[in-house]
């Protein structure tokens, strides 16, 4: 299992993170528990904004708040002095009760309520991603009522998508995100942003996809984008004051994978963006990025306790954990993998394969298949590494199955961040038809 970080092995042969073993960890707080290891996080945040400062580029790093979405995180995300990027009122709400800086935040979203429009625009945020026609006439009417002025990017969608290890530049996106910019309809997007008294266009936005590990996407990416700037400012005489492209970069989960490093992509951004601009004689621009899973991906532990198990001969070998699916949906949803160990027989040998399986009632439910590992004894504590995007913030209550806590862990110092859910919360909306409250 590679271990990241302040991970390590200590003399007890247990894991270790942030100087807190980890099987101290799950007897205080209880499993499963998703540990977060402080220092790496606040690392890759400054990774990015050092290589932008190298670049001379002014600026900003916005943290996807959909990846890891709590209020301790934005909170760190504020002292990082990094910008944040939600997607909805929840998002929004919690990073305005952490107190993050409302001008700091970027309000994304296929399909903004006129409530989240006006929760937004109350708490005074920075911009808005306009993602489609309706949500731009619906921003200027409510920027009319409201009598204000709402500073805006554009969502386009460049007809390039990345993945992983390789890109696609394809002819025609069918994508439900963003203004196509081969149609016409990002241009179309730019005039009427551009004329709207309502509206400050500040520029264009595009996302190309998530977990890449290649700088190309974002290449061909940006040349379209940059491209097509130059036709605003032909056209309409726009001149773009940001350019924001995008979140996706991509993370070791298993040892094998291998993502550029923070540098690389800024470098290759900031690279092109320079030649494309200055060859067109456009003004440089703020350049934003949205790195989500990137910043807290590997950050992330979840530790699970070991129960019952099942061994098929000549077939395999079921070791079932307390959780599954409710805390990380990604195994079910995306057939993501992932490396785990013994937390508490880290130099025991690897002796068995074994698949881990989820307690919840679908046979979907797997976190690992065919991983190798010690003997497993139940008690045992399941450590499984680089669950720290879309792990806890896809979490759900499927079989009624109450959220896990959240532990930051540095120096030797663990900080409750997310309490645990208790069957009472699980039941605290539920109401009992009336019938039933008089039998009562
Ligand atoms: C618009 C936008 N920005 C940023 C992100 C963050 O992506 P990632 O977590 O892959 O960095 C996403 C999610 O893919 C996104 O849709
Ligand atoms: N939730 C996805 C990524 C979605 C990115 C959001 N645009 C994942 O776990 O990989």
């Amino acid at each position: 299992m590679y271990l990241h970080g302040t991970s390590r092995v200590n003399e007890k042969g247990n894991l270790e993170i942030g100087g807190c073993d980890v099987t101290q960890l799950a007897a205080t707080y209880g499993t499963p528990l998703y540990v977060y290891d402080e220092a790496l996080i606040r690392s890759k945040c400054r990774a990015y904004i050092d290589a932008f400062r190298q670049s001379g580029f002014a600026f900003q790093v916005a943290y996807a708040s959909k990846a890891f979405c709590t209020m301790a995180m934005c909170k760190l995300v504020e002292e990082e002095g990094m910008s944040l990027d939600v997607v909805s009122g929840g998002e929004l709400y919690t990073a305005l009760q952490a107190g993050f800086p409302a001008e700091r935040i970027h309000f994304h979203g296929n399909n903004k309520s006129i409530e989240e429009i006006h929760m937004a625009l109350d708490a005074k945020i920075g911009c808005f991603v306009v993602d489609n026609f309706y949500e731009l006439a619906t921003l200027d009417e409510i920027a009319q009522e409201r009598d204000e002025k709402v500073a805006v990017l554009l969502r386009v969608t460049p007809g390039v998508e990345a993945h992983t290890h390789e890109y696609i530049s394809t002819g025609q996106v069918d994508s439900k995100f963003g203004f196509d910019v081969q149609n016409g309809q990002a241009l179309e997007a730019i005039k009427y942003a551009h004329e709207s008294k309502q509206l400050h266009l500040l520029g264009v936005h595009s996302h190309i996809g998530s977990q890449i590990f290649e700088a190309e996407g974002f290449i061909v990416a940006i040349k379209r984008l940059i491209e097509l700037l130059e036709e605003a400012r032909e056209q309409h005489g726009f001149i773009s004051e940001v350019l924001n492209v995008g979140g996706g970069f991509g993370i070791r989960y298993v040892e094998s994978d291998t993502p550029l490093t923070a540098e690389t992509y800024i470098k290759a951004i900031t690279d092109t963006v320079r030649d494309e601009m200055t060859q067109r004689q456009l003004p440089l621009p703020e350049l934003w990025i949205e790195p989500g899973r990137s910043i807290v991906g590997d950050a992330g532990t979840t530790l699970y306790r070991i129960g019952s198990h099942k061994h098929i001969p000549n077939v395999r070998k079921y070791v079932a954990v307390d959780g599954g699916m409710t805390d990380n949906l990604r195994p079910a949803l995306y057939q993501a993998v992932y490396e785990a160990a013994i937390a508490n027989k880290m130099n025991a040998p690897a002796t068995e394969q074994v698949s881990i399986a989820g307690k919840c009632c679908e046979s979907g439910d797997m976190l690992i298949w065919d991983v190798m590992l010690p003997e497993a004894d139940a008690g045992d504590i399941l450590a499984v590494t680089s669950t720290g995007a879309y792990g806890y913030s896809m979490s759900n209550n499927y079989n009624r199955i109450a959220r896990p806590a959240v532990v930051f862990v540095k120096e030797g110092e663990a900080e409750l961040v997310v309490k645990r859910e208790t069957y009472q919360d699980v039941v605290s909306h539920d109401l009992l038809p009336k019938r039933a409250q008089l039998q009562r």
